[in-house]
């Protein structure tokens, strides 16, 4: 199985402030790593190196066997949700139909084709009925169905996603999972997810990497997700208890990373918690 992603010996610092070092990922066709850590853990700056935003300090990041680069077809992404201005006038086809054209300049498809691959997109992710209808009119879980259709638009090999369900209710959290995870297995799409929160998603996650104060680990849900290897990771006390399908994590939020000024480790009372 050839990689869409693949880091070898990746590292991401600024200045003295190391991210993660050592980074080596082969996200295959069709899986779903979940990104997950405090607070400043590295999990945006991640995606900005693989969607050719932020250069690595060290090793390489290849997409579809290629380096990374800036507007790759090959990359989808799918940014944090936030609501649109009320007053938008931009309709739900109109932002979709930037998935298609927006970066290269309005040269794309003529037209007629354009229009049917923008319905097409829309019908995808069960939007049409609003189709017409201002972006800042819909609900959070409507705007968001948008933006996976917008990042699907050129067909990625690669989705990025990074926290896609914050501030959804559960219904539309779940309607966004399995939009993502049918995507994946239909078109075998390659999935890095940040997010904070394992459990709405646990069920379509193969991987997770759980990145920390410069130190990270990769496995499956069951290897990383455990007391003793959270525990290690957050050099202190972390428990994570299973309950009724859910990963319960006690103790992790006492231990979230924040620098001062000077790249330190600042002091637990001054530590932003996640
Ligand atoms: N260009 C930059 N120069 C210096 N420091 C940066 C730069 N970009 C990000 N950082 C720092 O790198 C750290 C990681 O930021 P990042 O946004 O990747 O974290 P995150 O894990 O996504 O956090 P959150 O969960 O809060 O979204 C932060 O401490 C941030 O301040």
């Amino acid at each position: 199985m050839s990689a869409v992603l693949e880091l070898r010996d990746a590292a991401l610092s600024y200045g003295r402030h190391h991210l993660w070092r050592g980074l080596d990922l082969a996200l295959g066709a069709g899986e779903l790593v979940a990104v997950l850590g405090p607070n400043g853990s590295g999990k945006t700056s991640l995606l900005r190196v693989v969607l050719g935003l932020e250069p690595l300090t060290g090793g390489s990041a290849l997409v579809a066997g290629r380096p990374v680069r800036r507007g790759a077809p090959d990359v989808g992404y799918v940014p944090q949700q936030r609501a649109f201005d009320a007053t938008s006038p931009l309709r739900a086809r109109d932002l979709v139909g930037l998935g298609i054209d927006g970066h290269r300049w309005g040269t794309g498809l003529p037209s007629r084709r354009r229009r049917a691959r923008v319905d097409e997109l829309l019908a995808s992710v069960g939007a049409s009925a609003y189709a017409d209808v201002p972006v800042g009119l819909l609900s959070g879980g409507e705007q968001q169905r948008l933006r996976i259709a917008q990042a699907l638009a050129d067909d990625p090999r690669l989705l990025l996603c990074d926290e896609p369900l914050l501030s959804l209710d559960i219904p539309a959290q779940r309607a966004m999972g399995a939009l993502i995870d049918s995507r994946r297995r239909e078109a075998g799409t390659g999935v890095l997810f940040v997010t904070h929160e394992i459990n709405p998603v646990l069920d379509m996650v193969d991987r997770v990497l759980y990145l920390i104060d410069g130190a990270f680990r990769l496995g499956t849900p069951d290897e990383v997700m455990t007391s003793r290897t959270l525990s290690e990771l957050y050099r202190s006390p972390v428990e994570v208890v299973r309950s009724g399908g859910r990963l319960v994590v006690l103790g992790a939020h006492e231990r979230s990373v924040a620098y001062d000024d000077h790249h330190h480790l600042a002091p637990p009372a001054l530590r932003r918690t996640s």
